[in-house]
């Protein structure tokens, strides 16, 4: 067997692995990425990636520095449409639609499918603001009714009662972890479907760390998401599924349980066990 056809014989294993892999119960998939590869000018960073994400559940996504997941993540919303010399080529569906077709809404599809980054990144403007704004962009709404949608963001990422004495306050001025879960707010105000979050604890404290974990755990009985991380710890505590990525290639999925227990890939164990990455 070739190097090509081992590798897809793998991922069509895992994709078959994945429906049931968040639980006994199969959940429907919010997006199913298809024999997807990725490049950035003549270089490809991702090959004939399949891979399922079901919806409210947590797929992490793991791997050495460099194996392609947040490459992969920006595919998920286009974000990499913005840049000139990148391509992504096969399928991801979403709502039985291809995303990477031409003629799609990418500002509705980025209302659809948020994203929150590694560092926080709160605009330069109020803590209101910075949820309104997103809001505005996509609907009109009234004063009152903004006012609602504000303080429902800022109380899903349990911020309001830290917050609600200074909305007019500069959101800068917050802690790292308070702009972390602001972003986190900004993103759920416009009522996605899914979440991306790229190593979003990756430049926080370990108390508001645990509180993003917390939160991810009740995001999820609302919001499909999909987290990239480096800390097996944190993807063993809050993914439902998590994926391998290794050298752009999916290596393989399955539920968080197994993957840290009984991965069947020698390079998925040695990865977990420390021994490279
Ligand atoms: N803008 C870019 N231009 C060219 N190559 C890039 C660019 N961004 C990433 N790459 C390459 O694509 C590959 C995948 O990178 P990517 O950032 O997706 O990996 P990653 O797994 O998220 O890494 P990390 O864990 O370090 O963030 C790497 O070889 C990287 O060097």
């Amino acid at each position: 067997m070739n190097g090509d056809t081992m590798s897809s014989t793998m991922q069509n294993d895992a994709s078959n692995l994945t429906a049931d892999a968040v639980g006994e119960t199969a959940h429907p998939l919010a997006l199913q990425v298809r024999n997807l590869d990725f490049f950035y000018g003549k270089s490809r960073a991702l090959h004939n990636i399949s891979l399922d994400f079901p919806e409210r559940s947590v797929t992490g996504m793991i791997g050495p520095s460099g194996c392609g997941k947040s490459t992969l993540l920006r595919v998920l919303n286009r974000m990499y449409d913005l840049y000139p010399g990148q391509k992504a080529t096969g399928e991801v569906l979403f709502d039985g639609q291809n995303i990477l077709a031409a003629g799609v809404d990418l500002n509705v599809l980025r209302s659809r499918i948020g994203m929150v980054f590694q560092k926080p990144t709160p605009f330069p403007m109020s803590i209101y603001d910075n949820i309104a704004f997103g809001i505005r962009l996509h609907e009109r709404v009234s004063r009152s009714e903004m006012d609602g949608r504000v303080e429902d963001a800022l109380r899903r990422v349990a911020l309001w009662p830290e917050v609600k004495d200074r909305l007019q306050a500069s959101a800068t001025a917050m802690s790292g972890g308070q702009q972390q879960r602001l972003c986190i707010a900004r993103t759920i105000a416009t009522r996605p479907e899914v979440i991306l979050l790229d190593e979003p604890t990756s430049a926080l404290d370990p108390v508001s760390t645990a509180r993003i974990e917390e939160l991810l755990d009740e995001l999820k009985t609302e919001f499909t998401i999909a987290i990239v991380t480096h800390n097996m710890q944190q993807a063993a505590r809050c993914a439902d599924q998590v994926a391998f990525f290794y050298l752009g290639e999916l290596v393989e999925v399955d539920s968080t349980a197994r993957m840290f227990t009984t991965p069947r890939e020698s390079r998925t164990q040695d990865y977990i066990t420390g021994r490279f990455g």
